[in-house]
């Protein structure tokens, strides 16, 4: 299995191009789904998660073409087409390694009228249930079975009718699966205390450009008047929030001057606005972020929210800067119950962190060394490889899957702005 080894300590400095957003993407491909007619997705990013959900709707009949990018581009071309759905069947076999297989519930739903998916689990960060999935779902008149490990819902004959739900806590995987359900539902939905994340957005319009009836799209409350069918699309992925977050971070650590090129500044208010409060100059400009740090890195304290609140998927990151910040930063995770799983890896780099169940407390130390180190997921991996660029002597970090899940070709990227990081085969 590879491994990324970095030699810490070289300040980042250059352009850096931000891909498409996974978590946006991966919310997308489903919405083929939902129509006979070719859906094309361009700016996809080139990772195994967005591999692994080709393959699963592939088992479902979905065609899938790849076309128009060369090797050396970020980003590809996807054209995907449901003329005839031939099963309506997730097996566990492919939900268990990748969550957002959930997403695909509510289209099936909307297009075959039933559905059997593998219910996902737990997994590193926390329980993650989908009973809210299942409730919005029901509430549009769908009827659920759970049995040996699966949930079976059905549509009436004729079709969902579609109904009014309110969240009691936001929740963006179920928000969007009832979405794709509401869009071909036989009457009208109204959402309320719907998640408002730039990737549900990114799904509004989407499904707009397909012929979807949507009022209320950024809003909390979502009004969904359901069509008789949908039509195919051409839509570019919006730019991943989360990774130029994260490069954010890489090059404030490293003191560095970083454009992050195709970053979209609104959707990332609430990460420049940590980093600022951290000492570091965030410019918005008009085709991306400019990130420039001198090293004075100060301690905050922030709490994870639902959007526009700070993004739980920044939190790891964020906490390896302010390792090395100036005070003592105090970080609530308020969305996962274990999401802390980098700490014991970042404290054998030389952190002084402390947890207390939702809470982490980072003493801000002068430097970091380099280890040996593995983390239990995505955004704990990225936050090693940030404390990595930072560290004295070398850094290797493990289990490099979790990073090829949502990290478009890392190492070159980072290589770009001048990072001394290679990814070595053999574990
Ligand atoms: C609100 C939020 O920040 N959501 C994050 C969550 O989305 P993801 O869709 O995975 O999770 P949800 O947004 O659904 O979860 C939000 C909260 O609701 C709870 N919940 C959720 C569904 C359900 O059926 N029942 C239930 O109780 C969860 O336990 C959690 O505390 O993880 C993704 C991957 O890290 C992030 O990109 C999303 O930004
Ligand atoms: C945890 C994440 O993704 P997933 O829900 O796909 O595991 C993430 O994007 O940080």
């Amino acid at each position: 299995m590879d491994k990324i080894v970095i030699h810490g300590g070289k300040r980042l400095s250059g352009t850096l191009p931000i891909s498409g957003a996974k978590n946006a993407a991966l919310t997308l491909l489903p919405c083929a789904l939902l129509t006979e007619e070719p859906l094309t997705l361009r700016n996809l990013p080139r990772l195994a998660d967005i591999d692994q959900f080709q393959h699963l709707l592939n088992g479902f009949g979905v065609s899938t073409a790849i076309a128009g990018t060369r090797p050396e581009d970020f980003g590809r071309v996807m054209t995907l087409q449901a003329t005839r759905l031939t099963s309506s069947t997730a097996p566990y076999d492919i939900v268990r390694k990748m969550r957002a297989s959930i997403l695909v519930l509510g289209p099936l739903l909307a297009r075959a009228g039933e559905a059997t998916v593998s219910l996902p689990g737990g997994c590193a960060i926390g329980n993650r249930p989908i009973d809210l999935h299942l409730k919005a779902l029901e509430a549009m008149g769908a009827e659920i079975e759970l049995a040996a490990g699966y949930v079976r819902a059905r549509a009436p004959d004729g079709g969902l009718p579609g109904g009014d739900f309110t969240f009691p806590v936001v929740s963006v995987g179920a928000t969007e699966n009832a979405l794709m359900a509401a869009v071909l539902a036989k009457g009208t939905t109204r959402l309320e205390n719907a998640a408002r994340e730039p990737e549900i957005v990114d799904l509004c319009n989407l499904l707009a450009a397909m012929g979807a009836q949507i009022e209320g799209i950024g809003e909390s409350n979502l009004t969904i008047h359901g069509v008789d069918r949908l039509h195919g699309a051409t839509y570019r992925v919006m730019a991943d929030r989360i990774e130029a977050g994260s490069y954010a971070c890489a090059a404030a650590i490293t003191g560095g001057e970083v454009f992050l090129k195709g970053a979209n500044p609104g959707d990332m208010r609430a990460t420049s606005h940590a980093l600022r409060n951290a000492g570091v100059v965030v410019e918005e400009r008009k085709d991306g972020l400019f990130i420039g740090a001198n090293g004075g890195l100060k301690a905050v304290n922030i709490s994870t929210a639902p959007y526009p609140g700070f993004a739980t998927d920044m939190q790891a990151q964020l906490m390896a800067l302010l390792c090395m910040a100036e005070g003592t930063s105090v970080l609530n995770e308020t969305i996962f119950e274990n999401r802390y799983m980098h700490v014991p890896e970042l404290n054998r780099m030389g952190a002084h962190i402390e947890t207390n169940g939702r809470t982490a407390v980072v003493h801000g130390v002068s430097k970091l060394t380099g280890a040996e180190v593995m983390a239990t997921d995505l955004r704990a991996s990225m936050s090693l490889v940030i404390a990595g660029l930072a560290a004295e002597g070398e850094t290797t970090v493990h289990r490099l899957y979790h990073l090829d899940r949502g990290y478009e070709r890392l190492e070159e990227k980072l290589q770009l702005v001048g990072a001394d990081v290679q990814r070595v085969g053999g574990d």
